[in-house]
């Protein structure tokens, strides 16, 4: 039988290594893992109920847990093809039940398994986690099956969930507390939003975790880019990438930043003097057809504009390519647009569509997504080649260096041009849509009709006026607009940009005790780092709806297992109140080894935009100025933006925040 199924060299390989492997440390390692797992299982079940039915079940479940790895994929198995000395424990015992391997189907089922055992016959549950359980009745009663079904399979979370699923972990955070289950059928995820469980998740115990469904989604589109790279790439990459983002490269793209303003600020004082009239609608909802339709003279979407200029930027500052997309739509841009747009989509999807057998023949929105992608990489395997043949010319003396410039002349031996490719899309993914976001709901906070921020307009602006005016912005300038940095951290407080960041077990893991429950997590669980729900928390901030930069400027006390704000404590390098000043009660550009590598460029970029606009314009709310808004309130009762909100990788305005603009009056005094 084994001559059947082991190719000779593979056999002769299996014996030397069975030889070797006795008393190797993996198998040391190996045995660790089966002594804690039977220690564990002593510890989580409370000897006077090892009786009855669930008692049954549970020893079920640990002896298909004790033989299921031994006979299918288990560290028995994997010790036949271990080497002595793996280079990678995550790769080499992949789909294994491994510890510190990557997850595969045996978790996935143990997972599956005890959501079971716990739903369908009433079980305590292995991870000890309150649990939300979505009603998923009554959005079938109410969306009917075939609305139900097609938003499942198309990703379409909002439409049946009744609102962002951002809302939907705040509102059970506000009933159920900082950690808990999320059930969708036996699939679960837990949530968290507790500043001590998320320094252990993001620094403490960081190396027990990757970017699970994260990955797998993203994979398609970003290959092996930083975001959802496994820990062994990232480990290479993040070491050749994160030198590239220095200081004399970011003093370069404040010039860049400027320029691209300075092209915004063309464009929007054409509009500014064109009257709407009578034209303006009573509320935003009406802005949606203006999606389709013209909008009244000198109205303008700004969401739409900022991210174009952020693509723009994006493009020049990384690999030296102009999209143009702040004047034109070209075919390359809608391409940039709807492989984003897929992206944020497989994000939110309960069901891998895009996997079916022949989705991407026979589902259109695949098949355009396909040729989208086909078009975008070529464009990058392009500008990737132009790079190594500049590269190869010693006569090239071209001034501006691109962040791929960088990454060709750094480049190791072993670098693909396709790893090349990936590292492109992910920066484009990673630096176009939140800075884009950011600025949008910035601007969207300091305009409010209701005037509620009109006091910290006019902060900013005294400040901007006396410290840059109408010249262009230094890096100490910068520095010296010290409001200006903090209305943009505030609006990442308000509406971080994801707003839920995505981690897997690696092993099982005791998550920091926050509640009286404490919970536990089975190698491969899924987890939610819900920071909306974290940057919102009434435990942690003083009116957290509020926009409120000053918070910044002041010191909050903490409590139990949080540290507080101190505002004494922000690193003299650092641009903004970082996780470490708010004891991660605060995580604008998340935290630990995969914190944001373009926090920087993307803080730099915001200050010298919001800048030049607000010392040039002022923004009024495109609808008719004799109208009120009434607060709005979404699902759970909780605050929604009146624009509205969509949930992707970023969080969207629902129809785009159309805004009509003015010359600022009196004008700006030029230099
Ligand atoms: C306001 C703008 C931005 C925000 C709010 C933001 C936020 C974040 C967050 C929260 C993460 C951590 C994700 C996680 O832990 O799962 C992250 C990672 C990352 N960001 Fe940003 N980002 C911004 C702009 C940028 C820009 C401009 C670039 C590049 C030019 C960039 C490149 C990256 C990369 C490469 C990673 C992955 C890092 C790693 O895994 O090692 N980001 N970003």
């Amino acid at each position: 039988f084994k001559a059947m199924v082991v190719p000779p060299r593979a056999s002769q390989r299996l014996k030397t290594v069975r030889r070797r492997v006795v008393d190797d440390k993996v198998t040391g390692k190996r045995l660790e893992f089966e002594e804690k797992t039977i220690n564990g299982w002593e510890d989580s079940w409370d000897n006077a109920t090892r009786s009855g039915f669930d008692w049954e079940m549970e020893k079920l479940r640990r002896r298909l847990e004790e033989l299921v790895p031994s006979t299918m994929f288990g560290p028995r198995y994997w010790r036949f093809l271990m080497e002595e000395n793996p280079e990678s424990e995550y790769r080499q015992y992949a789909g294994s039940t491994y510890p510190g391997s990557k997850p595969g189907q045996l978790d996935a089922f143990r997972i599956l398994f005890n959501n079971l055992l716990q739903f369908v016959l009433g079980n305590e549950s292995e991870d000890g986690a309150v649990v939300a359980a979505w009603d998923w009745r009554s959005a079938l009663d109410e969306h009917g099956l075939g609305k139900f079904a097609y938003s499942i399979l198309t990703g379409d979370l909002q439409t049946i969930v009744g609102g962002p699923l951002f809302l939907l972990l705040t509102k059970y955070h506000r009933e159920l507390g900082p950690v808990f289950k999320l059930a969708f059928g036996p699939r679960s995820f837990i949530v968290v939003a507790d500043p001590a469980v998320a320094k252990h998740l993001l620094r403490d115990g960081s190396k027990n975790y990757d970017k699970g469904i994260l990955s797998e989604i993203l994979q398609p589109i970003l290959g092996n880019g930083l975001i959802p790279a496994d820990p062994d790439v990232w480990k290479r990459r993040r070491r050749v990438i994160a030198p590239g983002f220095h200081r004399a490269w970011l003093d370069q793209t404040l010039s860049l930043f400027d320029d691209c303003a300075a092209d915004l600020i063309g464009d929007l004082a054409g509009r500014a003097s064109l009257d709407p009239g009578d034209l303006l609608p009573k509320t935003p909802a009406a802005w949606k057809a203006w999606k389709h339709q013209n909008p009244p003279p000198g109205v303008v979407d700004m969401e739409e504009r900022f991210c174009s200029v952020s693509l723009d930027i994006i493009g020049k500052a990384v690999f030296d390519y102009d999209f143009g997309s702040s004047n034109s739509e070209s075919p390359l841009v809608r391409a940039v647009y709807r492989c984003l747009y897929e992206a944020e989509r497989r994000t939110t999807a309960f069901v891998p569509f895009w996997l079916l057998p022949g989705a991407q023949f026979l589902i259109p929105s695949q098949r355009d997504f396909n040729r989208d992608l086909r078009l975008l990489n070529a464009k990058l395997d392009e500008l990737v080649r132009r790079a190594l043949e500049a590269d190869d010319d010693d006569d090239d003396d071209d001034e501006r260096i691109s962040l791929l410039d960088f990454l060709v002349t750094m480049r190791g031996e072993d670098v693909s041009t396709t790893q090349l490719r990936d590292d492109l899309m992910t920066m484009l993914v990673a630096g176009h849509e939140t800075t884009a976001a950011l600025l949008t709901w910035v601007l969207y906070e300091l305009f409010h009709p209701s005037g509620r921020s009109s006091h910290h307009l006019k902060r900013l602006r005294e400040e901007l006026d006396a410290v840059v005016g109408a010249r262009a912005m230094t890096y100490a300038d910068i520095l010296d607009c010290k409001f200006a940095r903090l209305c943009l951290a505030e609006g990442l407080r308000l509406y971080p940009q994801p707003p839920l960041l995505i981690r897997r077990a690696l092993d099982d893991d005791q998550l920091p005790t926050t509640t009286d429950r404490p919970v536990r997590l089975a190698r491969g669980a899924d987890v939610f780092l819900s920071t909306w729900s974290l940057h919102k928390s009434p435990d942690l901030w003083d009116n957290p709806e509020t926009f409120d930069p000053s918070r910044f400027e002041k010191k909050k006390q903490g409590r139990d297992g949080w540290a507080g704000y101190d505002p004494d404590s922000i690193p003299a390098t650092s641009l903004y109140p970082n996780e470490q000043t708010a004891d991660f009660a605060f995580l604008p550009f998340g935290a630990g080894s995969r914190r944001c590598l373009g926090d920087q460029f993307a803080i730099l970029e915001s200050t010298v935009m919001l800048a030049r606009l607000i010392t040039t314009f002022d923004f009024e709310f495109a609808v008719d100025p004799k109208a009120t808004l009434e607060p709005k309130t979404g699902l759970g009762g909780l605050p929604v933006a009146d624009v509205g909100m969509r949930t992707g990788a970023t969080i969207h305005t629902e129809n785009g925040l159309w805004m009509t603009v003015h010359h600022r009056t009196p004008p700006l005094p030029l230099p």
